[in-house]
């Protein structure tokens, strides 16, 4: 059987799962993730050119960690990655120890002639990233080494005819800086696989093609947030299924300033059907003196689908919900084992008896994937370029007790934040900023008059995918123009602090 053009990433619970599934998207070849202990069914479903193993937190030498079967590996190149090199070398009667000290960080490795290094030039010497405790101390019968650190630790190893492939460093880390050269190898030259994932318009009229046939005659309705992944969603489920699309946009009263208004005047330009619902007292009774943050999120959410049913119900029914879901959404919602940081809202929070059938269109795409489509589609730049805003809104961001007054504050605070960033030319460097409000009084003098005010944190971070994100190191004109501008025009502010913690240990959102 003729095998897909695609990739297979085998998870072992590895923080850089995703970016391997990034990085072998970037080559333009479609990649899934899948967990280690998937049905083998699923797995074979895939049919892929290749797998690659990820790393992954375990030791190979303890019960219970992440295994794989010989046989699902037996007839595609493989590729195993740190965690997944040490499970090749164990499979195929290989040593695996427990190494004297932990390796962690930058790296010089020396490569032997291999197709896994032929696009890595000249140089024999390659600077790598790698974190791991145990070591390969013994290449299985048959393998060849192909790498060795400087201490002579062995660092990677082929068979004899390379489709079994593995290395002890992280070509899909930034810091390995030939490790997009050595993917391609693998990926190209190796699996043989085309580049052919572009999401240019063939992927977009294809994609229509798939929601034509699902929704068939039926009516779909669509929760739109102003965000980026729930308005391209729409926008290609209208070009499928037309006027039988209804978008309801959720004024859930903790928006940020002006936000309703202009989400809906951008809708209009788009030529959406838009319903706008302004749901904001009933968000605010039902949260009112709520301040526990998973209960906040909890009720915020069940409250959205409470809306989405009626609005369903208005229009006489719908068959089909369509949601913005994105791909690292499905993949960190399927994380077994790991504890709930926190509830996101339109993840697992579907009630059990829906009658909807449910339309993710972008289940498979990162972020930047998404503004891909959306640009194909011809959604404008600047609104693709827009900072992530969480579901709940300013819920999770007004610490303490939700009352208008104070998201009000709050609001006032976060529009000059951003208004100065723009006026600084950061907005596009910056990957999401706002405000937080505390529950924190603090007194201040002004004018010679004590004042006992509110306090304001300034959050901004980089990040690629959310999963971890690290504070904008952000101008001291700027943060001073900001703090002046903050406490001068929103009078109940008297004082504005700065966020300077990275995820983890802390995470984006404050709640
Ligand atoms: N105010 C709202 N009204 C209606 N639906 C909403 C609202 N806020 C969130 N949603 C729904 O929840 C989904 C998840 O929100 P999420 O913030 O992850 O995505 P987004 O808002 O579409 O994009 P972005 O990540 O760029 O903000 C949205 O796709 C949308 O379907
Ligand atoms: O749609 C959403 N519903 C939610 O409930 C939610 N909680 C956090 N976020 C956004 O997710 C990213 C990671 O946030 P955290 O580091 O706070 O978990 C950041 O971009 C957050 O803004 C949410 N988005
Ligand atoms: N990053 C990894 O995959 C680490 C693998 C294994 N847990 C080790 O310590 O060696
Ligand atoms: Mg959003």
């Amino acid at each position: 059987m003729e095998r897909e053009n695609r990739i297979l990433i085998i998870d072992c619970g590895s923080q850089y799962t995703q970016l391997i599934a990034r990085r072998v998207r970037e080559l333009g070849v479609y990649s899934e993730i899948i967990f280690w202990d998937s049905p083998k069914e699923k797995i074979a479903a895939i049919n892929p050119k290749g797998i690659i193993i990820s790393g992954g937190p375990r030791s190979v030498l303890d019960v219970g960690s992440p295994v794989l079967s010989k046989n699902l590996i037996a007839d595609v190149p493989v590729l195993g990655i740190c965690y997944g090199m040490q499970l090749l070398a164990q499979l195929f009667g290989g040593v695996v120890e427990r190494g004297e000290a932990a390796e962690y960080g930058h790296a010089v490795v020396e490569i032997e002639d291999s197709r896994l290094f032929s696009r890595c030039g000249e140089d024999k010497k390659l600077d790598v990233w790698m974190s791991h405790w145990d070591e390969v101390k013994k290449a299985p019968e048959g393998f060849r080494v192909t790498a060795r650190s400087e201490s002579g630790a062995l660092a990677g190893f082929e068979s004899a005819d390379g489709r079994v492939a593995a290395l002890q460093f992280h070509p899909e880390v930034a810091h390995t800086p030939k490790g997009r050269e050595i993917l391609s190898a693998f990926v190209f030259d190796i699996c043989g696989c085309k580049a052919d994932w572009t999401l240019g318009a063939e992927w977009v009229s294809r994609e229509i093609e798939k929601i034509r046939e699902k929704v068939k005659g039926g009516t779909v309705i669509c929760g739109l947030s102003g965000g980026v992944d729930s308005t391209v969603s729409a926008a290609i489920t209208q070009r499928a299924v037309g006027d039988r699309l209804y978008c309801v946009f959720v004024d859930h009263g903790m928006l940020r300033k002006d936000e309703g208004q202009r989400v809906m005047e951008t809708y209009r330009s788009l030529d959406l059907n838009v319903r706008y619902v302004d749901a904001g007292e009933r968000f605010l009774k039902a949260l009112e003196g709520v301040t526990e943050p998973e209960r906040k999120r909890k009720i915020i959410g069940e409250l959205f689908i409470r809306v989405f049913e009626e609005e369903a119900r208005r229009i006489g029914g719908s068959d089909w919900l369509l949601q913005g879901t994105i791909y690292p959404d499905v993949v960190e919602s399927g994380h077994g084992g790991g504890g709930v940081i926190k509830s996101h809202h339109n993840v697992g929070g579907l009630p059990k008896d829906m009658k909807m059938g449910l339309l993710e269109p972008l289940r498979d795409l990162f972020k930047d994937e998404v503004r891909r489509v959306g640009r194909t589609l011809g959604i404008a730049p600047h609104f693709l370029g827009r900072h992530p805003f969480p579901g709940p809104g300013l819920a999770v961001r007004c610490l303490g007790e939700l009352r208008k007054e104070r998201l009000d504050i709050l609001r006032d605070a976060d529009a000059i934040f951003i208004e100065e960033i723009r006026n600084f030319g950061l907005y596009d460097d910056i990957w999401q900023a706002f405000c937080v409000l505390l529950p924190v009084r603090s007194v201040g003098v002004v004018g010679d008059v004590r004042s006992y005010g509110e306090t304001i944190v300034l959050r901004a971070v980089s990040s690629l995918d959310a999963m971890t994100a690290e504070w904008v190191r952000l101008p001291y004109e700027l943060l001073d123009t900001v703090s002046r501008r903050i406490c001068n025009e929103v009078p109940q502010v008297n004082r504005v602090t700065l966020d300077v913690t990275s995820k983890p240990p802390a995470t984006i959102e404050w709640e």
